[in-house]
């Protein structure tokens, strides 16, 4: 299980062949930022050119089906990601919560799904502006990690959770540090019941209106092993300063 600052772009429903450019430009670039592990999650369209164009960056896939084929118009099994050179999956992002009723048992499945296929897996968890002002952020967030974390013997395997409150995402509104301290040391306690001893080598990211600009301070927060980015990841320039943030030395030159 690798310990370094996880940035992970996820390009939701953007991104045609042109937009490899980027990709191109941020794998370079990545060369110059060992301490940081960088992927990204393009639509299923890009999956394979990604990887083929690309040295250094993870690929992934943003959702996957339960099962490995079968009669389901539309869908993408885990061993069709692998298959195209996917090296983990997203799953449970609160897009695909509201817009697809995602629910936690199904997100499991398709966890451990994942991880049979070989693929790492990140879980994303967070609650909305309601509930956060209801008062019960904690018990939401908790109760998707108790449904949806994979399970069995090797569930902590190449396991990332992503915390993404929801009325931060794509609104430019970010989680004060103390919040985002609060609850990744929720998160953490809830995966160390989980998984004992392994749970404390998961990486706990951050997302929602992750910019170069708030990077430095929401990285540097304890607990906070990365970060998932949505609209700063879609150009080179935008989400290289969040790379280089999550940088623990100067980069190499390069
Ligand atoms: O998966 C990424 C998140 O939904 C964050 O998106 P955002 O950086 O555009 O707010």
């Amino acid at each position: 299980m690798s310990n370094l600052p996880y940035i992970v772009g996820n390009w939701k429903m953007n991104g045609t062949r042109s937009m490899l450019s980027e990709a191109r430009a941020i794998d370079r670039s990545t060369q110059r930022f060992p301490g940081v592990q960088v992927a990204i999650a393009p639509p299923f369209t890009l999956i394979n050119a990604m990887r083929e164009a690309s040295q250094m960056i993870g690929v992934g896939g943003q959702d996957c089906h339960v099962e490995a084929s079968g009669a389901f118009t539309g869908d993408i099994s885990a061993p069709m990601l692998r298959d195209a050179g996917a090296d983990f999956v997203i799953l449970g992002h609160s897009e695909r919560r509201a817009l697809h009723g995602e629910t936690d048992e199904l997100i499991r499945d398709k966890a451990e799904a994942a991880q049979a296929a070989g693929l790492g897996v990140i879980v994303c968890v967070g609650e909305t502006d309601g509930e956060r002002d209801a008062g019960n952020a904690e018990s939401v967030v908790s109760a998707q990690l108790d449904g949806s974390l994979p399970r069995g013997e090797n569930g902590a395997d190449k396991l990332s959770v992503a915390y993404e409150p929801v009325w931060a995402i794509g609104t430019g509104r970010v989680a004060s540090t103390d919040d985002i301290s609060a609850m990744h040391s929720i998160i953490r306690g809830k995966l160390k019941d989980v998984y004992g001893e392994a749970g404390d080598e998961i990486r706990i990211l951050y997302g929602g209106s992750v910019k170069g600009e708030n990077a430095p301070e929401i990285l540097a927060i304890d607990e906070v092993g990365g970060a998932l980015v949505g609209g700063a990841s879609l150009s080179a320039e935008s989400f290289l300063s969040i790379v280089g943030a999550a940088a623990p030395e100067r980069p190499e030159r390069g």
